[in-house]
């Protein structure tokens, strides 16, 4: 064998024996590091962490259920309204247990889930404290929302609403953006109160700033798209991957239809989707 074909193939074979022995060892060997951008969140992934994203077909968002099977307690990230039987039903056959529905922001496209929720269990709603809504719990920049032995971290992103949050899963290389973030997008910035300036601050700082291999995952997609990471989207993002002046102008042009519940949902998401209060 050629001295290059024996040097590629003792190579392979290092990396192999590697990946056996983080496999028992149970920690990253450095070919797994190595290759972390492919294999993002599955090398990081906890075994106790239930993950699972879910997809309303009529306003195309994304709800998050995240759980831990060792203590049985779960959150939901953004729930819909007329999806809270299968977001019940979902939790109760993976045999966990609700304890906070989490809001990244007060939606405009759809009623929050929240409310019904609570009228069927004991859950608590959470949203932003500067969003003003009512809620259970108002949490703000660095507080943490703990379920099982897991924590996501609070961080306010505002630009597309004033209480845009994302939500970073801790040591497990997921974050929840909401709409601050879109795969190849980003929430609108021409109602409640948008300002893209403030949107590409935030997304720079506090999303894009995360390792390059933390897998994004969006409140909507309108395009079949599931998940992103920091290093695509620092490339690909047609809007975010513009210099700051270029983007507040794109923003600013868009000149997007407004969605077609705006006039109902905000107030009712104000209430975290307990219209009774309306009243
Ligand atoms: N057609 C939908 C609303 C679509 C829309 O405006 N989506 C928002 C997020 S929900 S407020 C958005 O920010 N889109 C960004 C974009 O570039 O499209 C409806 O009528 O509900």
């Amino acid at each position: 064998m050629a001295t290059a074909g024996r040097r590629a193939l003792a190579g392979l074979l290092r990396s192999v024996s590697s990946v056996q022995r983080c496999r028992t060892e149970l920690r990253p060997s450095p070919f797994l590091l190595h290759c972390r951008g492919l294999c993002a969140g599955e090398t990081r992934s906890h075994p106790s962490l239930v993950f699972r994203q879910l997809f309303d077909q009529t306003s195309f968002t994304y709800t998050y259920v995240l759980g831990d099977r060792e203590s049985g307690e779960c959150v939901l990230i953004d729930p819909v309204m007329e999806m809270v039987d299968r977001d019940t039903r979902v939790i109760s056959e993976l045999g966990l247990r609700l304890t906070y529905a989490l809001n990244t922001h007060v939606h405009a496209d759809h009623v929050t889930g929240t409310g019904e929720l609570k009228k069927r269990s004991a859950v608590k709603s959470v949203i932003a404290k500067v969003s003003n809504a009512v809620a259970d719990v108002q949490v703000d920049e660095g507080d943490t929302v703990k379920f099982g032995q897991f924590e996501l971290e609070v961080r306010s992103t505002p630009g597309h609403t004033d209480g845009c949050l994302t939500f970073v899963l801790k040591n497990q290389g997921k974050a929840f953006t909401g709409d601050a973030l879109l795969i190849r997008g980003c929430g609108r910035t021409d109602f409640q109160q948008g300002d893209p300036g403030r949107l590409y601050d935030s997304v720079h700082g506090k999303i894009l700033a995360l390792p390059d291999d933390t897998q994004l995952y969006p409140a909507h997609d309108y395009t079949g798209q599931t998940v992103t990471t920091v290093a695509e989207e620092k490339k690909f993002n047609p809007r975010l991957s513009k210099p700051k002046a270029e983007f507040v102008q794109l923003m600013n042009e868009l000149k997007l239809p407004y969605p077609r519940l705006i006039d109902m949902a905000v107030p009712a998401n104000m209430v975290c989707g307990l219209q009774e209060l309306m009243k």
